[in-house]
Order: C-alpha cells, then sequence, then structure tokens
C-alpha cells in the first residue's frame, strides 16, 4: 500500500512536445488533435502565432485541433507575437519562411535579448530575405518567397532551437534540406524533433553531423503530449529533499524527453532510489543526500538550476559544468542562480560555464526571479526545508506551468499531514 508520504503526480504536458506537434500539424495535410497539450504562455504564444500565420488552430474539449496546409503560411502578411518563448521566437520564423509575403516576427524584451543569428544566417543562406534589428535580434522582417530548401550551415551550439527549427521546416521545403551542424547542444531535444517529425510522417534521417530531410510534409493525426520532463524535476527534486516518495505518471522507459534524466542518473548518484517503469518514474529520497561531485549538463542544462537548488543539502559541493548556454536563456541562470542561492545564505562559485554550490543550511529570503519561471520553481524546492522563501513575481511560472504553486502547495500539505 502507498504510504501518505509517496505522492503520485501527473505533471503539466510538455512544452517542447507540444511546440512540436503545432509546428507539424500545421505543415500536414488535415486536421490533427492534440491531446494534452500544455496549456501556458509559451505554448498559448505558439499557438497564437500559428494562427496568425493563417492556420486553422482550435480549443476544444478533447484537446488543439490544428488544421494544417502543406502549402505553408496563407496569409500574406502577419505579425507574430512570441512573448517569452523561445521555442515560438526560434521555429516560427522558419515556418514563415515557407509563405510567400510579410512577416514580422517580435516578443518581449527579455526574448528580444536571446540570440537569434544562427538561425538567422541560415534562413539567409537559403535565401529567405530575413532583415533583423541589431545584432540580429529580434524584431525581425521576413520577407518570405516559399523557400525552396537545399544544403546549410547551422551553429547549434548556443541553443538546438536553431537546428530543431531547420529540421522541423525541412519536409515543408520543394527539395528538402541537408544539414550540416557545426556545433550543438541540447541534443536530446533534436532527437525529439526528428522522432516527432517521423510520428507525423515525415523522412529525417541522421548521420553524425549531417542530416537528411526529404520533401513531401507531413502526416495529420491524433498525438498524445506527454508530461513535462523538465517540470517533473521540481517533484523528484522535492522527493530528494525530504526524504519522501514521488511518482511521475506518463513519463517512464520510453520518453524521449532527455531531462528524464536528471531522475534517472542525477538522483542515484546523490542517494535517491530511483524506478523507471513503461509510464512512470518513481523517485524516494535518502535520509541525507550525497554530493554527485562534478556533473556535466549541456544536454539537459533546464534541470540545472533543479540541481542547483537541492546541492546546498548535499554533503559536499555540487559542481554544475558545460551549461555557458544558460546565460543566454530567459535569464542569465548561472548568475541568478547564484544570487537567489546568496540570498539564502548558500555560499557558491561561478565561471563561464560552470557553477559550483557548497553545502549549507539556507535561510529564507525574498528571491529575485528575473522573470524566469525556473528560478521559482526550482527555489521552491529549497523552500521545502526553508520556510519563508518568498518571490518577487512568483507568477512567472506562466510561462510553463500557470498552477504550479498550486501544485506544489498541495504536495507540501499532504506530506505535512502525512
Ligand atoms: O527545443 C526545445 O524545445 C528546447 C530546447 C532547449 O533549449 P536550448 O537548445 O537553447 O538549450 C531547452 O532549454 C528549452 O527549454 C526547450
Ligand atoms: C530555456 C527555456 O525556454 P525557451 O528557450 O523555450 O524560452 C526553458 O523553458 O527553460
Amino acid at each position: 500500500m502507498e504510504s501518505s508520504r509517496a505522492v503520485t503526480v501527473r505533471v503539466p504536458g510538455s512544452k517542447s512536445v507540444t511546440a512540436r506537434a503545432l509546428f507539424v500539424a500545421a505543415l500536414a495535410n488535415g486536421t490533427s488533435r492534440l491531446i494534452a497539450p500544455l496549456e501556458s504562455a509559451d505554448t498559448v504564444a505558439f499557438a497564437n502565432g500559428l494562427a496568425a500565420l493563417g492556420f486553422g488552430f482550435e480549443r476544444t474539449p478533447e484537446g488543439w485541433d490544428v488544421t494544417g496546409d502543406p502549402a505553408g503560411p496563407s496569409t500574406e502578411a502577419a505579425t507574430v507575437w512570441c512573448h517569452d518563448a523561445g521555442t515560438a521566437a526560434r521555429f516560427l520564423p522558419a515556418l514563415a519562411s515557407l509563405g510567400t509575403g510579410r512577416f514580422v516576427v517580435d516578443a518581449s524584451a527579455q526574448m528580444r535579448a536571446r540570440p537569434m543569428g544562427p538561425l538567422l544566417r541560415a534562413l539567409r543562406a537559403l535565401d529567405v530575405q530575413v532583415h533583423a534589428a541589431a545584432g540580429d535580434r529580434l524584431p525581425l522582417r521576413i520577407d518570405a518567397d516559399r523557400v525552396a530548401g537545399g544544403a546549410v550551415q547551422v551553429d547549434a551550439g548556443t541553443s538546438s532551437q536553431f537546428l530543431s527549427a531547420l529540421c522541423l521546416m525541412g519536409p515543408g521545403t520543394r527539395n528538402g534540406l541537408t544539414i550540416e551542424v557545426l556545433d550543438e547542444v541540447s541534443v536530446p531535444y533534436v532527437e525529439l524533433t526528428l522522432a516527432m517529425m517521423r510520428e507525423f510522417g515525415a523522412h529525417a534521417t541522421r548521420e553524425g553531423s549531417r542530416i537528411t530531410i526529404a520533401p513531401g510534409g507531413y502526416e495529420a493525426r491524433e498525438y498524445v503530449v506527454e508530461p513535462d520532463a523538465s517540470t517533473a524535476s521540481y517533484f523528484f527534486a522535492a522527493a530528494a529533499v525530504t526524504g519522501n516518495t514521488v511518482t511521475a505518471l506518463g513519463l517512464g522507459r520510453g520518453t524521449r524527453q532527455g531531462d528524464l534524466r536528471f531522475a534517472t542518473e542525477v538522483l542515484p548518484a546523490m542517494g535517491c532510489e530511483v524506478r523507471v517503469e513503461d509510464d512512470r518514474t518513481t523517485v524516494t529520497g535518502p535520509a541525507r543526500l550525497r554530493s554527485p561531485g562534478e556533473v556535466v549538463m549541456r544536454d539537459i542544462s533546464d534541470t540545472m538550476m533543479t540541481l542547483a537548488a537541492i546541492a546546498p543539502f548535499a554533503d559536499d559541493p555540487v559542481r554544475i559544468t558545460d551549461i555557458g548556454n544558460c546565460r543566454v536563456k530567459e535569464s542569465d541562470r548561472i548568475e541568478a542562480m547564484a544570487t537567489a542561492l546568496g540570498a539564502c545564505g548558500i555560499s557558491t562559485d561561478t565561471g563561464p560555464d560552470w557553477l559550483e554550490i557548497n553545502p549549507g543550511r539556507p535561510h529564507p529570503a525574498l528571491i529575485q526571479t528575473r522573470a524566469d519561471h525556473r528560478i521559482a520553481m526550482s527555489m521552491s524546492v529549497l523552500g521545502l526545508r526553508t520556510p519563508g522563501v518568498r518571490f518577487d513575481d512568483p507568477d512567472c511560472v506562466r510561462k510553463t506551468f500557470p498552477d504550479f504553486h498550486q501544485e506544489f502547495g498541495h504536495l507540501q500539505a499532504t506530506w505535512r499531514r502525512g
């Protein structure tokens, strides 16, 4: 029987899967139904972007219906507002390039500050007319004339989203695409992209640094969106720091989301007991957390803040390396995490692409979230053992998990009662 300190959760849908499903459904022949998509600021911005480009988008009680057009955007002029969403800001210019017309892509000040250059250079190399703000940033204007495809190189060393965007547009081009990958972070996200493209009928293969994508569009289908593995990391981490048990439903052996590795690789190295089944993953925290030593997080950097937030409770320093691109996400996450932990009395060291956290007993503080959802969610885990941790902008979680604080509070209340 499940003890009252063992909690089962089903976290909301994956942001990354929802964004990809929206993109491929938009280029498919017919109507696709996305079941259990993520409803959050990022994915709503993405869906609104599709609608602005002239694709059919409708919410139904069963899910999101997207009516695609293999010919690309049907409008000849549109402004696409991406808000804070990296996925929308990187993927939608590629989708717009498949149309004919003048498309403006813009976003919040936070997203305007994030890099776009490698994607824009690749699009220009494919003869797409792209005019961008200084430094190749948003806002940008695309004068599109049905990009034909061909061979292109891309540097995905600051974001894999540049590469995923090119891959996703490939089946919509007349000649297909051959992409030479020059550098790469977050590799599991590209694997997710290629796998989902195939699930929607596209032909995409990878050999080393070369990705080949055949023309021919996508097939409409019904698609069930998995829960979000990055979001689940906060619940697994909660088990890790309290010695309780959390089971996350819908995330198991078959997942393509790399961030489940936080549970399957990082937490066992800290003394957690982790069980992965076909459709669920269960984490039980130890009496005392061990330091995993150095953890290279290049592939799963969205979970680096989750690790940083539980690191003070480990018995030795925790060093997180190869996370340089975290400096150009919603915030400079290396600096932001060091500051947040420092506000709680935890000492850290930082370098260009690493963060080291020393053990300590955190005290409560008001945390500056910098409009970064992951600061609020990861520091909430630290808050489980540090009553009184508060946030200047708790609602920043709306980006990927609007009900985070309620759900996390519920978890805490269950444990308190148990
Ligand atoms: O393609 C995606 O869905 C994502 C890729 C990753 O970005 P980077 O490739 O910039 O690390 C990740 O951090 C982001 O939350 C989602
Ligand atoms: C980096 C993130 O988001 P994005 O790049 O999609 O804005 C994130 O969710 O942590």
